[in-house]
């Protein structure tokens, strides 16, 4: 599915797929937007949602707010890379723009929770990279989904009923991190990214690379 693009050091390689999943409220958005900031190379991937719109929330930049006519549309023509129910609502991750950036040498974003992780995983496993995030307690996840203020408090006692089975989902990432500062969690997944950057694999212009150097040496 990935076409090749270029690193940072002009060596090209393969894109990829980086994913954070979380229960909701342990921070995946808020450290998916700073990694879009500060992270040059790096394309989030907007999932289309049959949820409504939270105060604040942006069509076409925090989802595509569709209706579930729409979205089974897209489901039945193909459009959706991976797709769940999650708290009701339909989720799904929209293909062109992830084939598209990926074909251009970006690595794409996704914030999706571990049913499309499996299904993303199913279809291209070399090139997904999963990260969960815990909260540090449960009473740090209660406060941060009261402190976001978008959500009625039913629709908070739901997402914390849901939390204890999304967590027991966490050891089938890659990596864990745990979200008790955001700016030391930051760190950490954007070491996970950039160390997966080099990964040898990914890496397909090491060979012409290496040759070249090679090449040098003995001319
Ligand atoms: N499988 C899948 N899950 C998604 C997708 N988009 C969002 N989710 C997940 O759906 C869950 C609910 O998301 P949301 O309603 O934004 O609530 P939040 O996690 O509290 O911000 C989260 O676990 C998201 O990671 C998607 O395209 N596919
Ligand atoms: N390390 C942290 N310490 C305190 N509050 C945090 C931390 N990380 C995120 N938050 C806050 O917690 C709330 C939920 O975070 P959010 O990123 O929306 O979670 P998710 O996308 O996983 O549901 C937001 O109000 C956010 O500002």
């Amino acid at each position: 599915m990935t076409a090749g693009g270029h690193g940072t050091d002009g060596v090209e390689r393969r894109g990829l797929m980086f994913v954070l999943s979380s229960p909701s409220g342990a921070g995946k958005t808020t450290l998916s937007r700073l990694l879009i900031d500060r992270m040059p190379g790096l394309r989030m991937s907007v999932s289309a949602t049959t949820r409504s719109k939270r105060p604040g929330e942006v069509d076409g930049r925090d989802y595509l707010f569709v209706d579930k006519p729409r979205f089974e549309a897209m489901v039945k023509g193909n459009e959706l890379l991976e797709w769940a129910t999650v708290f009701d609502n339909s989720y799904g991750t929209p293909r062109a723009p992830v084939e598209a950036a990926l074909s251009s040498g970006q690595d794409v974003l996704f914030d999706i929770d571990w049913q499309g992780t499996q299904q993303l995983r199913e279809k291209a496993r070399a090139d997904v990279v999963s990260v969960f995030i815990l909260p540090p307690s449960a009473a740090d996840l209660e406060k941060r989904l009261h402190s976001r203020a978008q959500d009625s408090d039913e629709v908070i006692r739901k997402r914390m009923s849901r939390a204890s089975h999304e967590m027991s989902h966490w050891a089938e990432y890659d990596y864990i991190v745990i979200n008790h500062d955001v700016d030391e969690a930051f760190a950490e997944v954007q070491s996970i990214l950039k160390a997966e950057r080099l990964k040898r694999e990914r890496r397909i212009g090491l060979v012409g690379f290496v040759r070249s150097l090679q090449g040098q040496l003995q001319g």
